[in-house]
């Protein structure tokens, strides 16, 4: 782990900002903005950020679930889902990416106010990424899993597990392939077909409490499942 003094200096007394050498070469160019997030896609943002506060409710709050004190955002890119589904249930967040661009953006403009409730971005490729040991109530992550491959997914997952609160959840969101794995030639991810998915996350040794796909999207588009686990 490595604290850059050029970003740290930038950064509010509450925030901590800690960057990884980065080795992986980003071969896109995507935006920096909920466009850039989205692809083409940006229509259904909000049918997005819908289902998942629906989802998200059922894991959360009250007995036997999963607390509201801090989540972690995987694979945040500008904190879109930080921004609209998480930060109105947790105390507070904190964000997760490759792209220091994307964290920059997070804490300078989109999140605004919010932004004070960010405990600590952290500037890393997710398979070389181990997230503090008992710390969150859930851990998110969105079309983010699809850019690492199976045996980096399982390790992170079994990482992640660690660093779960007691009735802590991970939830994974993504595109799910209708039949085996395809690989999307726009940005390289993997979209993996469910079962592949189910395979990866009992692999990393944990349970799956629930899963559910996406409603409201163009029947074009590739199906959107969603994962609780634990
Ligand atoms: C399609 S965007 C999704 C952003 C956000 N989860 C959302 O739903 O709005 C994918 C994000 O994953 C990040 N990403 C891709 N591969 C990654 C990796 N190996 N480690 C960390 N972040 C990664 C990208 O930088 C980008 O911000």
């Amino acid at each position: 782990i490595r604290c850059t003094s050029h970003i740290h200096g930038k950064f509010k007394t509450n925030t901590r900002f800690q960057k990884h050498q980065n080795k992986t070469k980003d071969l896109r160019n995507i935006l920096t903005s909920e466009e850039g997030m989205m692809g083409d896609f940006i229509e259904i943002s909000e049918i997005d950020l819908e289902g998942s506060r629906a989802f998200l409710k059922k894991f959360v709050g009250g007995p036997g679930k999963a607390g509201t004190k801090c989540a972690l955002d995987c694979g945040c890119g500008i904190g879109r889902v930080s921004k609209n589904v998480l930060f109105p249930v947790f105390e507070t967040l904190e964000m997760a990416d490759m792209m220091e661009d994307f964290l920059n953006h997070a804490h300078e403009c989109y999140l605004g106010d919010d932004a004070d409730r960010v405990e600590c971005y952290y500037c890393y490729n997710l398979q070389d990424f181990t997230p503090p040991l008992n710390k969150y109530d859930v851990i998110w992550m969105q079309w983010v899993a699809c850019h690492l491959t199976d045996k980096d997914l399982m390790e992170f997952l079994i990482r992640c597990k660690a660093s779960l609160r007691p009735n802590g959840i991970i939830v994974i969101k993504d595109n799910m392939a209708r039949q085996g794995c395809k690989l999307d030639p726009i940005d390289s991810s993997l979209i993996r077909h469910l079962d592949i998915v189910k395979n990866i996350i009992y692999k990393a040794g944990l349970e799956i409490l629930g899963v559910e796909r996406q409603q409201g999207f163009p029947e074009q588009i590739i199906p959107v499942w969603m994962i609780a686990m634990k």
